[in-house]
């Protein structure tokens, strides 16, 4: 295995270079599935187009979220989810065999999960795609998945990111223990707050020796635990002096965990509108921003706050004069997520739109438009703009949300790729064949003491 890593150190070191991933969105508006180019959400032929052309473009990754369960509104599935969402493993080991370099990255939380369980199913993907897989930690408390699982709101909010350290740590314990490609496995036992552990290891290490770790959780603690055990954190801060605060945070995070300051690399989320002129980018945004925000797509996103019925408006008319119904805006029913905030809410949207002269698209759209992600310019512009990026380690790459699947992609590959490659801030090549090859990152060997040492809850 090749290695271009970069040695620990306290200060932090810019790697020069960006790298892209690409990440499939299945339920919500940012991918505009009705459009007559659209293809389906969860035809294998979508995810193949895409991984394919994401690795002709030399992208590190493949990324699947994970929704466990359906947003719910006023007791039938969210009008802006769009229903369907493919397991994420059993998608990625199909892309693994259609694929030969791309990472694979798959959403699992550690809250509805099992750590011997997705460890095993984890390893097995490493296995299958020699070496390329990844796992995206998330926690996703909250009592609405739950009641998938009949466990409603069992885990105490301040109590997940505890129970999120005991299992990744346990998993890591489990990849670890298969000491040479013909074994033995050391059995693994772990006596824990949240649940015990007495497992022996079924599967040897990958040619990676274990899946990278991605974590998705912006919150102090969920920084804290990436620091403590992320490779890879899919940020939400993609706009330059957010993302260049961000790794700030992040390189102090990590020198306080004892992981040096270049330990944990970091890629945002993103959406890219380009053309070859400013002026065709604009107008380009301005029809995928038509297409993400419909006039039903409108009217759903005021009823989440609202939290009744609004169908009777016209999209193209004012903001409704009829008051939310507090109650039944809770985070638990999976709507607006403003609970009794939501009449307040709604006169502070009322009075804006009317100031600004705006209809419910039209707010909705301002609303949803994605600003704080998005990228539009011609190829070279916003290559130089990404330059700068790389120049100064504002981030180590980004992770593109297509807003159309399965072509969304192409521009980016044929003409930003290119752009980017002249400048000499993106990778001309594969590394080597595994992802960690391809991010640059150090192989993880731990020794049982201090493998077992490091569990903490
Ligand atoms: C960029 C990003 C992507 C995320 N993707 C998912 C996802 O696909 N599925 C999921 O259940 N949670 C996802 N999360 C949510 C996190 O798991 C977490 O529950 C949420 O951010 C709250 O944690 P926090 O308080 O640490 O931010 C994502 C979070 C971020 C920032």
């Amino acid at each position: 295995m090749t290695q271009h890593t970069r040695a620990k150190s306290e200060v932090f070191t810019p790697s020069g270079q960006i790298q892209f991933g690409v990440f499939f969105q299945g339920v919500n508006s940012g991918t505009i599935w009705k459009a007559p180019e659209s293809g389906s959400q969860t035809d294998f032929e979508s995810f193949r187009r895409i991984a394919q052309t994401a690795e002709r473009g030399l992208f590190a990754a493949f990324f699947l979220g994970e929704g466990l369960r359906l947003r719910e509104h006023l007791g039938r599935p969210h009008a802006l989810d769009v229903v369907g969402r493919p397991d994420a493993q059993t998608m990625l080991a199909a892309l693994a065999s259609v694929t030969t370099n791309i990472g694979l990255v798959a959403t699992q939380n550690t809250t509805y999960n099992d750590p011997a369980d997705l460890a095993h199913r984890l390893a097995s993907l490493d296995l299958v795609s020699g070496g390329r897989a990844a796992w995206n930690i998330v926690t996703t408390d909250n009592a609405w998945t739950g009641a998938n699982f009949r466990r409603g709101g069992y885990l105490d909010h301040a109590d997940r990111y505890k129970h999120a350290e005991a299992f990744v740590e346990t998993a890591k314990r489990i990849w670890d223990s298969w000491e040479t490609p013909d074994g033995p496995a050391r059995r693994v036992v772990h006596h824990g707050q949240h649940y015990t552990v007495d497992v022996t290891p079924r599967l040897p290490r990958s040619a990676q020796y274990r899946p990278v770790l991605f974590q998705a959780g912006d919150s102090p603690e969920g920084r804290n635990f990436a620091a403590r055990q992320a490779d890879v954190i899919f940020s939400a801060h993609p706009k330059f002096d957010d993302a260049v605060e961000f790794r700030k945070d992040l390189v102090e995070r990590s020198v306080a965990a004892g992981r040096g300051a270049n330990a944990v690399q970091i890629m945002p989320a993103s959406e890219f509108i380009l053309a070859p002129t400013a002026a065709e980018a604009a107008e380009k945004k301005a029809w995928v921003r038509s297409l993400q925000i419909g006039p039903q797509q409108a009217i759903a996103y005021l009823e989440q706050f609202w939290g009744r019925e609004l169908s009777s408006y016209d999209p193209d008319g004012p903001l409704p004069e009829i008051d939310p119904v507090v109650e039944e805006t809770s985070e638990t029913r999976g709507s607006g997520f403003h609970g009794a905030k939501a009449r307040q809410l709604a006169d502070q949207w009322r009075a804006e739109a009317k100031d600004k002269g705006l209809s419910i698209r039209q707010f909705v759209t301002s609303k949803t438009a994605r600003i704080d992600s998005t990228f539009t310019g011609s190829y070279t512009a916003v290559a130089d703009h990404l330059a700068e990026y790389a120049r100064v380690g504002a981030v180590d790459g980004f992770n593109i949300s297509p807003w159309l699947i399965p072509t969304g992609l192409d521009d980016i590959v044929n003409h930003l790729v290119p752009e980017l490659q002249e400048r000499g801030v993106y990778p001309t090549d594969y590394r080597g064949s595994t992802l960690r090859e391809h991010l640059g990152l150090e192989t993880p060997v731990r020794t049982a003491d201090e493998a077992a040492a490091a569990v903490r809850a």
